[in-house]
């Protein structure tokens, strides 16, 4: 895919008003919230609806992990989000289900290390609105994402997953220019890129990537 217009942007794991407001005036597409225990940017239901509801232009995102229905009618009440991204083991069917019962958009978050993993997206393409490539992350891991773990970025080179995606995984101010060629991918998503230790968003991160990003 060739790249013609500048790349999407999502900042990942936004847990201050500061932040937000950060990514917001720097222009970023999209906002993260994640709520998700394990994860050291968890927010609560109410958190992550007082600070979406600073979000401007950009479209905000809940980032949940295998959740049930009581969980994303939840978040939807609390947050009232653009999309919902699913970044557990959710099946196509599951995809799918909460995209009818959510009705707004579903993106399914999948883990890459090789060009097999990327045809699973085929399965889910048909189920969900985009999607999210990420590293995969180890077996040990205590989460699935939000690792700042770089990968072969060029397995996405021409491939076409049949809906909008962006990339994520390790990317950095440093990184993301050549990340972006490598796989032309229309859009980028970063959490650790961005803090300055895990969960501590960085100001000066925050705008120094969306800038290098608005400046390709
Ligand atoms: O960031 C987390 O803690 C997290 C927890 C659970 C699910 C997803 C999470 N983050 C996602 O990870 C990628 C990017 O991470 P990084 O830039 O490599 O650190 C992004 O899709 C986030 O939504």
């Amino acid at each position: 895919m060739t790249q013609t217009r500048t790349p999407l942007i999502k900042i990942c794991g936004l847990n201050s008003a500061d932040a937000v407001d950060a990514a917001v005036n720097a222009g970023a597409d999209y906002l993260g919230f994640i709520h998700f225990p394990k994860s050291p940017r968890h927010l609560s239901l109410e958190h992550m609806g007082a600070l979406a509801a600073r979000k401007g232009d950009a479209k905000s995102v809940a980032v949940l992990v295998d959740p049930d229905e009581m969980l994303m009618g939840e978040v939807l009440r609390h947050m009232r989000p653009d999309f919902i991204q699913l970044h557990g083991g959710e099946s196509p069917m599951r995809c799918l289900d909460a995209r009818h019962y959510a009705e707004i958009g579903v993106w399914k978050a999948l883990g890459v290390s090789t060009a097999d993993d990327l045809q699973k997206a085929l399965t889910y393409k048909d189920h969900v609105d985009g999607f999210v490539f990420d590293a995969k992350p180890p077996k040990d891991a205590d989460r699935p994402g939000g690792l700042g773990e770089a990968w072969d970025y060029s397995l996405l080179k021409d491939f076409d997953p049949g809906q909008p995606w962006l990339l994520a995984g390790g990317l950095t101010v440093e990184t993301v220019s050549e990340a972006i060629a490598q796989s032309g991918a229309p859009g980028v998503d970063v959490v650790s890129g961005v803090e300055s230790a895990p969960g501590v968003k960085s100001l000066d991160k925050i705008k120094a990537f969306i800038t290098a990003v608005k400046a390709l």
